[in-house]
């Protein structure tokens, strides 16, 4: 089952919500993955169920970026907050890269998003 990685900072957790919102009944069929904080709001705010790894400062990009290594994860949606310092800067660009690494389609933004899921509902189709 194709399976995808959403994770948002917290300026950009509604939006994050409302894409969610909008691509429901494409997600349900996929199998989700998220950060602690992205996965709880998903999972109380949408009908979703998303499996809920540690929160990004803690870890939790570290957790996802070692599942795009062991080629568990289809895609990233990845909502930055280009306008906030974040503490865990090494741990972001460790996962923006080692997504490059792995071919690994990575969406910063809530358009790229909507390409993200929509060209992996295609591939689902597909295959
Ligand atoms: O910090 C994050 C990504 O870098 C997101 O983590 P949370 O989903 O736990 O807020």
């Amino acid at each position: 089952m194709t399976r995808v990685a959403l994770i948002a900072h917290d300026d950009e957790k509604p939006t994050m919500i409302d894409l969610v919102e909008e691509y429901e009944a494409v997600l349900s069929q996929f199998d989700l993955v998220a950060t602690g904080t992205t996965g709880q709001r998903i999972r109380t705010e949408t009908g979703l169920d998303v499996e809920r790894k540690e929160s990004g400062p803690v870890g939790g990009d570290t957790q996802i970026g070692a599942e795009v290594v062991d080629g568990e994860v289809d895609g990233v949606v990845f909502l930055q907050d280009p306008m906030t310092a974040q503490p865990h800067e090494p741990d972001i660009g460790a996962l923006v890269r080692i997504c490059d690494v792995h071919d690994v389609p990575l969406a910063t933004c809530r358009s790229a998003g909507e390409y993200v899921i929509e060209g992996l509902a295609r591939d689902a189709e597909e295959n």
